[in-house]
């Protein structure tokens, strides 16, 4: 914008260094003879009043919102850190953005807001514009500067910053030629390292649904790196704090800006006339690849209306994106010629900043992880939620590999709507070769080559936390306490890891890389993610087909070791639901141990060799408390596949559904008896002999018969009382 707006800035003593902030800011990317130092910006202030330079008159009824340009970086509290894009990985994505590109901000002077909770505070119109952002995060102030604040996900116990965390590691390994016919098929397996070996930092968990918002907002502030703090601060900060402040016209014009970024703009929608000349809608303009109807069950695509709608993805508003750009380059803006508009299309966005998904746009706001193939990134859509975007990059990969990827997709599109599952919000498959093969359903071209920039994209919902990472603050906080673990805490979980595999064993899928960095929380429930490696089971068998072993090796089952081996009987090895069971025995041993039940056995022959050895025990030291939970262990973890629990029957295990015990007063005397002697089985026979005596006597005719009973009664009590009297005159 024209630099010399900014002289109409009110002289707020107060807002001193805001304003320096602002002025610096904008004569960076303006002709303004402002200087970047405070005591010049003064003069320059005493200047312009000495010129008579008058402010405007402010005309509220007809308020037009005029931009700042700010650096983003400055907008965001002074004291925040210093963003290090070299030093820090999960930051480079987004400080080339903050490098480069400047933020607009449409109110006068609101820095010192951007660092406190936006006040949602107008009228019921604006609150009702803000609903999304307000029920996403109200943001609270981040005043510290906890020195452990870095990249990573979780906040620190005692200023609630972040702090670092270790990520559970992969290793992903082949095996040598020799190993590998020594193996027979084994291929590529991962090896996932105990993460409580590994993981630092404790999270802070909120598990009341009611305060989800606030343990969103907690996460998410927390939780991103620096350069997504500022992005939300400048952003959001200074948007909703300006909007209620200047009323709703404000409000409309005052959301996700950027100059790269192309901008919300409800200015340009509201034009009565609707002159405005650039294209609303760049929906699948980009990549052309809309795979919508790739799969079964295409996701839902937006279909809000532009008008009235400022966030609405139709509402994207080039010119302001081109406007902005050609300020911060200092250069008019000059208008379309018709050369330009039959020039090739290119990228509206920048990819830096943005992923472009069915022709939406999300605005990244820092890497979550990555796996074998994938990077994970968590993004802020245009309606303002956030999401976790899946990026698999196909560059290289044949069709059959790349088809296998694809199947993810699938199997997340069976699983719509289920509640423990994690949710799949949209995607997109760009190489349309690729596309149309899979729309096939038959590879015909098995060895032809991804595109270059073939890639997928999976929109997902957001996890907050991992179950690894809470085990890891559970169990940190255990050694600290020197208590045992919560039962309760354990049954909650358990049963929501058994209600999401229940879920996918009941759609005849088997997850086979069942662990607990695949458990996500979302809202309060665990939700399962990772298909990656997911098998249909055909409609015939129980079992799914593989070529190779796959899964994450502390986890995987002896079957699925030893998949398409043939086992003494001479019967192929195969794998189905008992090998998910196993994995889970192998969690809930984990939750309540610490560890994974060979995690004393470090290397890969040494877990191969334990793991598939029918006679090897594993050790259960100290046993449970509850003598039920050890059964349940056991029950997961049985060696035969054929013996351990189903689903359904983990889900009625007494330690989850206990016995409703009988009050003492309720019982009779004979129920108390043998209650007493549980372990003899003559007492427990004796004992139902005389309950049925006592409650059904049959053949009570004549007396002797009635004596006859009462003599049997009289016997059985006295053995009984034999029995009893025993142990104590031992
Ligand atoms: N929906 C999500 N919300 C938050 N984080 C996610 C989400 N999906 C995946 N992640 C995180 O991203 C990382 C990699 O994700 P994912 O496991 O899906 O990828 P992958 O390539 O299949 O990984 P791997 O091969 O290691 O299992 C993990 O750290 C995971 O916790």
């Amino acid at each position: 914008m024209d630099s010399r707006e900014e002289d109409n800035l009110p002289a707020d003593h107060n807002h001193d260094s805001n304003l320096y902030r602002s002025f610096n800011a904008s004569t960076s990317s303006s002709s303004s003879s402002f200087n970047s130092s405070p005591p010049d910006f003064l003069r320059n202030v005493q200047a312009a009043f000495k010129r008579h330079r008058m402010m405007p008159r402010m005309n509220l009824n007809n308020f037009q919102p005029r931009r700042l340009v700010a650096h983003r970086q400055e907008t965001s509290n002074s004291s925040s850190p210093i963003l290090d894009s070299k030093t820090d990985e999960s930051h480079h994505v987004s400080a080339k953005p903050l490098a480069k590109n400047m933020m607009t901000l449409t109110t006068y002077n609101h820095e010192s807001a951007s660092v406190t909770p936006p006040s949602i505070s107008g009228t019921p119109t604006e609150e009702g514009k803000f609903k999304s952002i307000d029920a996403q995060r109200c943001q609270p102030s981040i005043n510290c500067d906890c020195k452990n604040r870095n990249s990573f996900d979780l906040p620190c116990l005692q200023c609630k910053q972040v702090v670092p965390v270790d990520a559970p590691k992969k290793v992903q390994f082949a095996l040598e030629n020799d190993a590998r016919s020594h193996m027979g098929s084994l291929a590529l397996t991962e090896m996932e390292c105990d993460t409580n070996n590994q993981l630092n930092a404790p999270a802070v968990l909120n598990h009341d649904p009611n305060l989800q918002n606030v343990h969103n907002l907690d996460s998410d502030l927390t939780s991103r790196p620096n350069d997504e703090r500022n992005f939300l601060q400048s952003d959001f900060g200074h948007h909703m704090t300006s909007s209620s402040n200047l009323g709703s016209t404000c409000c409309a014009t005052t959301l996700v800006n950027s100059v790269h970024a192309p901008m919300v703009n409800s200015t340009t929608h509201s034009c009565p006339e609707n002159k405005c000349e650039l294209p609303r809608n760049q929906q699948g303009k980009e990549t052309g690849s809309s795979s919508s109807s790739m799969l079964k069950d295409p996701p839902p695509v937006s279909d809000k209306s532009t008008k009235g709608d400022p966030l609405s993805v139709d509402a994207i508003d080039l010119k302001n994106d081109v406007k902005s750009a050609s300020l911060k380059s200092g250069k008019q803006e000059k208008p379309a010629s018709k050369k330009d508009s039959s020039a090739p299309r290119k990228r509206n966005y920048d990819p830096d900043l943005f992923f472009k998904v069915n022709g939406k746009l999300y605005q990244r706001l820092g890497k979550i992880g990555s796996g074998g193939s994938s990077e994970v990134h968590k993004v802020i859509s245009q309606d303002c939620t956030i999401y976790a975007l899946k990026k698999i990059k196909l560059k290289g990969r044949d069709y059959a590999t790349a088809y296998g990827f694809c199947q993810e997709i699938e199997y997340l599109n069976k699983l719509k709507g289920k509640d423990h599952i994690i949710q799949l919000i949209d995607y997109e498959v760009t190489d349309k070769a690729l596309l149309k093969e899979v729309m096939s359903g038959c590879m015909s071209n098995k060895d032809g080559r991804v595109k270059e920039d073939g890639c997928i994209y999976m929109v997902l919902e957001y996890g907050e936390i991992d179950l690894a990472h809470m085990l890891s603050h559970k169990w940190r906080e255990l050694d600290t306490s020197s208590s045992t673990i919560d039962e309760n805490w354990l049954r909650f979980y358990w049963q929501q890891i058994l209600l999401a595999v229940k879920t996918i064993h009941e759609e005849r899928i088997v997850h086979s890389d069942l662990k607990p960095a695949n458990f996500l929380l979302v809202r309060g429930s665990l939700k399962l993610i990772d298909f990656g490696i997911a098998k249909a089971i055909l409609s015939d068998t129980t079992n799914i087909q593989r070529d190779s072993q796959v899964g994450t090796l502390s986890y995987m089952s002896p079957e699925a070791f030893m998949c398409n081996e043939t086992d003494a009987n001479g019967n192929t090895i195969k794998c189905g639901r008992p090998s998910d069971i196993w994995s889970l025995g192998c969690i809930l041993y984990q939750m309540v141990y610490g560890k994974t039940p060979f995690a004393d056995y470090t290397t890969f022959w040494a877990k191969f060799k334990v793991i598939t050895d029918p006679n090897h025990e594993i050790h259960y030291q100290p046993p449970p408390p509850n003598p039920w939970l050890l059964d349940l262990i056991k029950k997961c973890l049985a060696w035969d596949r054929k013996q351990r629990w189903t689903i359904p029957q983990l889900l009625q295990h007494p330690f989850l559904v206990p016995p409703i015990p009988v009050p003492v007063s309720d019982r009779n005397l004979i129920q108390l008896v043998s209650d007493s002697c549980r372990e003899d089985r003559n007492a427990m026979l004796m004992c139902s002999r005389l309950q049925e005596l006592v409650t059904d006597p049959i053949g009570l005719g004549s007396v002797d018969e009635k004596c006859k009973l009462l003599d049997e009664m009289s016997r059985l009590c006295i053995q009984l009382k034999e029995l009893l009297g025993k142990p104590e005159s031992n």
